[in-house]
């Protein structure tokens, strides 16, 4: 049998030992590993060899971990120095003993929190006091890392421990799939037969051409499987292509861009909105509220009709909030946690004068609430904000106008559910599905503004308004079942490298 040369290598070096790794055959065989590989995966084709894969995991200390093989680790050097001070008969300041043991910077922290969770001592009122009974020359991770650092075997330590290692970032755990050739009885008896090497080139040249050697000889073929260094390009980001899409559908619909600023006063973000000053969204849990100097200038006249619209209502049976209202609390500034503060600007007349209708505006921008983060809140999302101004606008224009956007995301089965606004009646929230779990999403509330809204403002004609979350959409429009994959920290690059925004 004719075998090219590496087939021939891959061969041989299968039939020395059973089990053989590919690594070491292309090494043995001084063949680069993607030839070793695509021998191996041939010879495997022609029922010669048998080819097994194993996960291997392997471990190696990160330039922190080696470093404390040399100090010793934060907590170990803390308890040493807070027994040396007596501290395991009477605490001492945690201060003076941190001092003493030379911890500088972040490994402070990293010192009592892993001397805590190590129950090398308690840590109490700014007291430190060292466990008599614990032992920090048998601290299992410091030993572990001494060990793999002398090239011990991860077999010997315990899995928690290397769990703990790598959570730390003292440990790099590597996984790679290790495959390794035997011989099947064809490959024996091919073996016992007799291999010889064929003479295979790679590439065609100009002499092998004109001297018409290239009739005779054979060509190396050419694996189009074999494994290849994966290429990313650089894209944009699915959150941006879906808020570049919105932009676009929206202003298709004849809209208009708002712009404006991000910390604003609670004027805009809440007064305006008739949003009582003790409301809950108001206090110091939900809002991100800014230590920086008061607003100074807002429109006057604006701030007594609002004032008064908080403290009287508005028209003849108006009724106003029984609730403190201050100008002090309308001039703090905030991060605004919805962009109808963009709205109230803009229907103000501050921004682009005074508005005669049909208005039709939006802003695509960022909001901040002091959320709990979960699958499907953060703390920074986007808001699709809009509203149309228009005479007798009534509900029915509301939910057509959703049908209408939504339907160019491919999107045709929102559903609504009457909700409270205090400056919307009446109110809606907007529900989608989600593509793969079913789940019905929250994806927008919405409303007609209120007369409390609107006098003060000194708008005469019905305006309709809505707040989308750009994230629910994406999630409807990716599949993405986590915000949280969609961006943060904790985004999932795999998912948004391939993620597609269809439409
Ligand atoms: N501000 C609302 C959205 C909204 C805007 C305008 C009118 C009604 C509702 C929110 O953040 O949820």
């Amino acid at each position: 049998m004719k075998l090219p040369e590496s087939q021939v290598a891959a061969l041989n070096a299968a039939s020395a030992t059973d089990e053989t790794p590919i690594d070491r055959l292309a090494e043995e065989a001084g063949l680069k590993p993607e030839t070793a590989t695509q021998a191996v995966f041939e010879l495997r084709d022609e029922g010669l060899l048998e080819v097994t894969e194993r996960e291997s995991v392997e471990y190696e200390l990160t330039d922190e971990g080696a470093e404390y093989v040399e100090s010793g680790l934060p907590e170990v050097r803390l308890y040493r120095t807070a027994v040396e001070a007596g501290t395991d008969d009477a605490p001492a300041q945690m201060g003076r003993i941190i001092g003493a043991s030379g911890l500088e910077g972040p490994e402070i922290d990293i010192a009592l929190a892993n001397f805590g969770r190590k129950g090398y001592g308690d840590i109490d009122s700014g007291e430190l006091s060292a466990d008599p009974d614990a032992d920090a020359d048998d601290d299992p991770e410091a030993a572990a890392l001494a060990a793999l650092a002398e090239g011990g075997a991860v077999d010997d330590v315990d899995a928690d421990v290397l769990d703990q290692l790598v959570s730390r970032n003292l440990l790099d755990r590597h996984e790679r799939v290790v495959r390794t050739i035997t011989l099947t009885d064809a490959g024996v008896t091919a073996l016992m037969e007799g291999i010889e090497t064929a003479e295979t080139v790679d590439r065609l040249t100009p002499e092998m051409l004109t001297s018409g050697e290239w009739q005779d000889v054979e060509f190396t073929e050419y694996n189009v499987e074999a494994d290849a260094p994966e290429v990313r390009g650089g894209k944009t980001h699915v959150l941006r292509q879906t808020a570049e899409r919105v932009k676009d559908v929206l202003v298709g619909m004849g809209f208009q861009e708002m712009e404006g600023p991000h910390a604003d006063a609670d004027f805009w973000i809440n007064d305006c909105l008739f949003m009582p000053q003790d409301h809950p969204a108001r206090t110091h849990w939900d809002r991100f509220a800014l230590d920086v100097p008061p607003i100074e200038h807002l429109p006057e006249d604006l701030v007594d009709r609002v004032e008064s619209a908080h403290r009287e209502g508005v028209g003849e049976d108006g009724d106003g909030y029984h609730s403190p209202w201050s100008e002090d609390f309308a001039r703090a500034v905030a991060l605004r946690g919805h962009t109808t503060s963009l709205s109230m600007r803009y229907l103000s007349g501050t921004e682009v004068g005074e508005l005669e209708p049909p208005q039709r505006y939006f802003s695509v921008e960022k909001v901040y609430r002091n959320d709990t983060l979960d699958a499907t809140h953060l703390l920074e999302f986007f808001q699709i904000e809009g509203w149309v101004m228009a005479e007798n606008l009534s509900v029915r224009d509301l939910m057509g106008t959703f049908v209408e956007f939504y339907e160019q995301f491919g999107i045709t089965d929102i559903q609504f559910k009457p909700h409270y606004n205090p400056y919307t009646e009446p109110s809606f929230e907007l529900f989608g599905k989600h593509p793969t779990t079913g789940e019905l999403i929250e994806i927008g509330n919405s409303g007609m503004f209120r007369d409390e809204v609107l006098e003060p403002l000194g708008v005469e004609h019905d305006v309709m308004a809505w707040g989308l979350a750009l994230e629910r959409l994406a999630m409807l429009t990716t599949g993405a079942e986590d915000i949280r994959d969609l961006h943060g920290t904790l985004a999932d690059l795999d998912f948004l490298r391939g993620a597609e925004v269809t439409y």
